[in-house]
């Protein structure tokens, strides 16, 4: 089972002085039962994380607008070929999630000369995707759709962005309180939460009609997340499934009105030297005899992706390092990891490069 751990001692700070020894004490009992959780399965729900369960509905509103709108208002902001910068629209079937145990398979098979993004895509993923990064990111730009198109869009989403951020921030404090971080050890963690290089994704897994039973196709397969750590809300339907580190057995996260869900991805997980495990999750499509009974709903996700600023190098902390756990990771770019792993995520990128 899923744990799900109520932050508001951190949240809510006038209701939770943490001045007092009230606070402090609620804070620290708080921030140890998330990193306890995040230590034992990689993935926990949050509660008391600030934003309000009709912050939550407003945010889903705008996902049904956006995709609802015809294929060629939405390509009005459309992904870029290649995977950098990642941002705007991608239609069904455009990008490719996968695992890099498949790609390291694929790239071993082929010697390198086979395409792997082709393979990868022999089955494609279900969904529909919107890229969204901060306003005053120096790398990456935001690809906005006209204001004419959905009115409201970029002033709704980039504020959405700078929440999330502040709730971001305000996990990540507590995970360093909760860890009994010094001063020094506390910034280190903090400086793997950039407020210009998170990411926002809005997503869409269309309905799948009880007549597709005989197609094949994925909605997400399983996958690790990069970054530090990531945030998501679902919709009522359902269908993310993380994996117990220990059984090996993929968790239903079951939705749970007012609480999201926080996965760590592979940097915590470095910068910890696997005190925290990267979460592998996935979104599945059941099998043909449940979609030729009654078909699969449409379902909608807004995972926020923490991350540090692309230059950062992350390394373990040196606590973590110990005899019994002596160090597993060289120190890494964030951008070199991410390059490598999101290398295939866009055909036409690698297209590109050979013309
Ligand atoms: O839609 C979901 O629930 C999962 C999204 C996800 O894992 C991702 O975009 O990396
Ligand atoms: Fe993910």
């Amino acid at each position: 089972m899923i744990r799900t751990i109520d932050l508001s001692a951190f949240a809510f700070k006038d209701r939770n002085d943490p001045a007092t020894t009230q606070g402090q004490s609620d804070r620290l009992a708080a921030a140890r039962s998330l990193v306890d959780a995040c230590h034992s399965l990689g993935f926990v729900k949050i509660t008391g994380h600030g934003l309000s369960d009709g912050e939550v509905d407003e945010a889903f509103g705008w996902l049904k607008r956006l995709f609802d709108l015809p294929t060629e208002e939405k390509m009005k902001a459309p992904h870029p070929p290649g995977p950098m910068p990642h941002r705007g629209y991608s239609g069904i079937g455009r990008e490719k999630v996968y695992h890099l145990d498949d790609v390291k398979k694929l790239e071993t098979e082929t010697g390198g000369n086979g395409n792997v993004s082709d393979e990868l895509r022999k089955i494609s993923d279900f969904k529909e995707s919107y890229e969204i990064g901060s306003e005053h990111d120096d790398q990456q730009q935001n690809i906005w759709l006209p204001d004419d198109v959905l009115d409201g869009f970029r002033t709704y989403f980039s504020a959405l962005y700078e929440r999330l951020d502040e709730v971001a921030d305000m996990i990540l404090d507590a995970i360093g309180v909760g860890l009994g971080l010094d001063e020094e050890a506390h910034a280190a963690l903090m400086a793997l939460h950039s407020n210009r290089h998170c990411q926002l994704r809005l997503l869409h897994y269309p309905a799948i009609e009880k007549d597709m039973s005989d197609s094949v196709f994925a909605r997400l397969p399983a996958h690790n997340d990069w970054g530090t750590f990531t945030l998501l809300f679902q919709d009522s339907n359902g269908g993310l499934e993380l994996m117990d580190p220990k059984t090996k057995e993929f968790i239903h996260a079951t939705p749970e009105k007012g609480a999201l869900v926080l996965n760590i991805g592979d940097m915590l997980q470095r910068f910890t030297n696997d005190y925290f495990i990267s979460a592998l999750h996935r979104v599945s499509v059941p099998g043909p005899d449940v979609i030729r009974d009654k078909g699969v709903p449409a379902r909608y996700s807004i995972p926020y992706f923490i991350g540090p600023k692309p230059s950062h190098t992350i390394a373990s902390l040196p606590q973590f390092v110990t005899a019994d756990s002596p160090a597993k990771y060289e120190p890494v770019r964030f951008d070199e990891y991410g390059a490598l792993i999101s290398k295939y995520q866009y055909a036409d990128g690698e297209k590109e490069k050979e013309n």
